[in-house]
C-alpha cells in the first residue's frame, strides 16, 4: 500500500520503519519544515494518510486529506473539541476518517476492561471514589492525553457518581474539587512514553488498574494496522470499532 505521513516526529519516523517492515510504500512525507507541500494533488499518489503531527496542526492536515478524499488515519490527540465537525465534512465528502487517542492493542483493552470495571463499580459507588493519573514525557503538547479522557468519558459513561473530569496538574492541590468531579492528575517526566492508571478508593482499601507503555512500537503498529484496515472504506471511524472486542 502507498502510504502518506503528515508529521514526521517520534511517532512518525516509527510509523515508517514499521510500515516498510509490512512492505509498505512510502510515498509522502510532511512536516513543519515542507508543510506547504501538503496539497491534493500529491496526497492522491498515497492510498492512506497517517497523521501525527501537533494539536496546532491536525484540523488544517485533516481538511485538506477530507479534500482530497485520501482515507485519513489520526493518532494526534488534543482536537476532539471539534470532532462533530470533523465528522460531519467527512461524511458529507464521502471520504474516509479513523481517529484513536491510543492505537496500541494493550490500551484498547485496557479501554474495554475499564468500560467493565467502571460498570461494576457503579454498584459501589458508595464506598469507593475513583481518580486517575497519567505520566507523559516533558515534550507533550496536550494535558490532559487524549487517552486519558477517552478513559475519563468511559468513566463518566457508567460510573453514575461522576458527572464530568477535571484536569489537575500534579503539582496543583486537589483541593476544593467538586464530589461528582473525576480528578485526571497530569504528570509530566523525562522520556516516560505513556502510563495510565485509574484508582477506586475506599476507607478499606484501593483497586488500582494500570497500563504502562514501555515505549512507542505498540501505538505505531496499531496505526499501521489502522491504515491497513481503512483502505478502500468510506466513513467516520475510532479505532475501537478496529479492535472490536466481543466478550
Ligand atoms: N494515538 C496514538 O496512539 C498516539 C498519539 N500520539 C500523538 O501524536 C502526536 C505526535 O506525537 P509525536 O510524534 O510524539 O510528536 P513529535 O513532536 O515528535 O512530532 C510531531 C511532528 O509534527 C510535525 N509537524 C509540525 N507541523 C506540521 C504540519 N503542519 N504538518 C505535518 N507535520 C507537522 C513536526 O515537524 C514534528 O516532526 C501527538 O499529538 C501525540 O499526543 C502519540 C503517540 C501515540
Ligand atoms: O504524546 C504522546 O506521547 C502520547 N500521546 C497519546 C495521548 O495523548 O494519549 C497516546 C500516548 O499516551 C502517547
Amino acid at each position: 500500500m502507498k502510504l502518506a505521513l503528515l508529521g514526521y516526529g517520534k511517532m512518525g519516523k516509527m510509523i515508517e520503519a514499521i510500515a516498510l517492515d509490512r512492505n509498505h510504500e512510502i510515498v509522502l512525507i510532511i512536516d513543519q519544515h515542507n508543510a506547504d507541500e501538503l496539497t491534493v494533488e500529491n496526497l492522491r499518489k498515497a492510498d492512506v494518510a497517517i497523521e501525527f503531527s501537533t494539536p496546532n496542526t491536525v484540523l488544517n492536515n485533516i481538511e485538506t486529506c477530507i479534500k482530497a478524499g485520501v482515507p485519513l488515519v489520526v493518532g494526534t490527540t488534543g482536537w476532539y473539541g471539534h470532532l462533530q465537525k470533523v465528522k460531519d465534512d467527512c461524511i458529507t465528502a464521502n471520504s474516509a476518517l479513523m481517529y484513536g487517542s491510543n492505537f496500541s492493542v494493550g490500551v484498547n483493552i485496557f479501554f474495554k476492561v475499564n468500560q467493565l470495571l467502571a460498570k461494576m463499580m457503579n454498584n459501589f459507588a458508595d464506598q469507593y471514589d475513583v481518580a486517575m493519573e497519567e505520566i507523559h514525557h516533558v515534550h507533550k503538547l496536550d494535558s490532559p492525553s487524549g487517552t486519558a479522557i477517552t478513559i475519563a468519558e468511559d468513566i463518566l459513561g457508567e460510573f453514575k457518581a461522576k458527572t464530568e473530569w477535571v484536569d489537575v496538574n500534579a503539582d496543583a492541590a486537589v483541593t476544593n474539587q467538586k464530589p461528582d468531579a473525576l480528578i485526571i492528575a497530569s504528570y509530566r517526566e523525562g522520556e516516560v512514553p505513556g502510563t495510565h492508571a485509574v484508582i477506586y478508593d475506599s476507607d478499606v482499601d484501593r483497586i488500582e488498574f494500570k497500563h504502562v507503555a514501555h515505549g512507542r512500537q505498540g501505538f505505531a503498529l496499531g496505526a499501521v494496522l489502522a491504515a491497513e484496515w481503512l483502505k478502500g472504506k468510506t466513513g467516520f471511524f475510532s479505532v475501537k470499532e478496529m479492535y472490536n472486542f466481543n466478550l
